[in-house]
């Protein structure tokens, strides 16, 4: 099973993401300063990224005039506004309890059917089918790095912190760009302006470029604004998932535009998180690009979806 790329008038191919790591190695990755360069046409990527959206707009156009866009950033403004420090410490304390449910990775997958997500101005399809055009999107591409393949199926599935029995959060506490909190705002963050009513902006302890952190201090260290990224995060971690640092990485930041894709926020990286965000990187380009209107035949990839859960998870997890 291939991802079907929508008929792309200006199709562009990938020169920077390669399948360069052919060999098995899931839990030992070798990122060293030569890290995946194109050495000729034949290893070019299979996956075609379209340049423009479903809704014919480029991809993350904030600023473009339509009803869609008028309810995104109506998301951004209420997101501001109330993602604090002390609002982001209490859901992690209230999440880390993971006493929601218990259920399988794959359980998850399809609780998503009925998800969907108002942050996103290029994406209205049920979030199940997000999952696994990224995740075949990327597979093509890198056919031997299977915890890639599984890190892209899962990467989304904190979502469900919009359904009840998960708390229903509001959409601004669930998806979006994330951004640290406890220091100031980047600039590069979409709709900054809303910020301004942020309560932090006015406390001198969280105000400043470094605010509670300290450089260099590592994004370990550091509190994101609360979302699907640091809740899946969480529930991998705490259930002993075997994924390789990278993959666990790439869920956690992976809403973290203002550093993935603008370098804000780099003083409080550390060199593993350097090293990690190169990871980031190649999987950006499937997360945003695969959105469309083709959707993958759930039960045809499956199986071998379940086989990588198996690898990695174990069968029933605490949510
Ligand atoms: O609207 C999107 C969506 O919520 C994604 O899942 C998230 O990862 C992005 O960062 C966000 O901008
Ligand atoms: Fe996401
Ligand atoms: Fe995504």
């Amino acid at each position: 099973m291939t991802i079907l790329v929508e008929q792309i008038p200006f199709g562009s191919q990938f020169d920077d993401t390669k399948n360069v790591h052919s060999e098995n190695n899931t839990n030992e990755l070798v990122l060293d300063g030569g890290f995946h360069q194109p050495q000729n046409d034949s290893q070019n990527s299979l996956f075609l990224a379209p340049e423009i959206n479903s809704f014919g707009h480029t991809f993350r156009n904030y600023d473009e005039e339509s009803e869609r866009q008028k309810g995104v950033e109506e998301f951004y403004r209420l997101q501001h506004i109330n993602q604090t420090y002390d609002f982001v410490k209490k859901m992690r304390e209230e999440y880390k309890k993971l006493d929601k449910a218990e259920m399988s990775i794959w359980e998850c997958c399809e609780l998503l059917n009925d998800v969907v997500d108002e942050s996103d101005p290029d994406l209205d399809e049920p979030q199940i089918q997000h999952l696994l055009q990224s995740a075949e999107a990327i597979r093509k591409d890198y056919p031997n790095e299977d915890w890639l393949h599984l890190t892209a199926l899962i990467h989304d599935l904190g979502k469900i912190l919009l359904l009840p029995k998960f708390g229903e959060l509001p959409q601004w506490a669930v998806v979006g760009d994330t951004f640290p909190v406890g220091c100031a705002f980047d600039e590069s963050n979409v709709h900054h302006k809303y910020f301004k009513d942020n309560p932090d902006v006015k406390n001198s302890a969280y105000n400043t470029k470094n605010g509670v952190y300290t450089e260099g201090c590592g994004l370990d260290n550091v509190m994101m604004s609360w979302g699907h990224d640091d809740y899946m995060c969480l529930v991998a971690e705490e259930n002993g998932a075997t994924l390789p640092k990278a993959g666990l990485f790439i869920i956690r930041y992976h809403s973290f535009y203002p550093l993935h894709k603008e370098n804000a926020y780099t003083h409080l990286m550390n060199e593993q998180d350097f090293e990690n965000l190169k990871w980031l990187h190649v999987f950006n380009k499937y997360d945003l690009y695969s959105k469309s209107k083709v959707l993958v035949d759930v039960e045809e990839v499956k199986p071998y979806y379940l086989s990588l859960i198996e690898k990695y998870f174990p069968a029933k997890l605490r949510w």
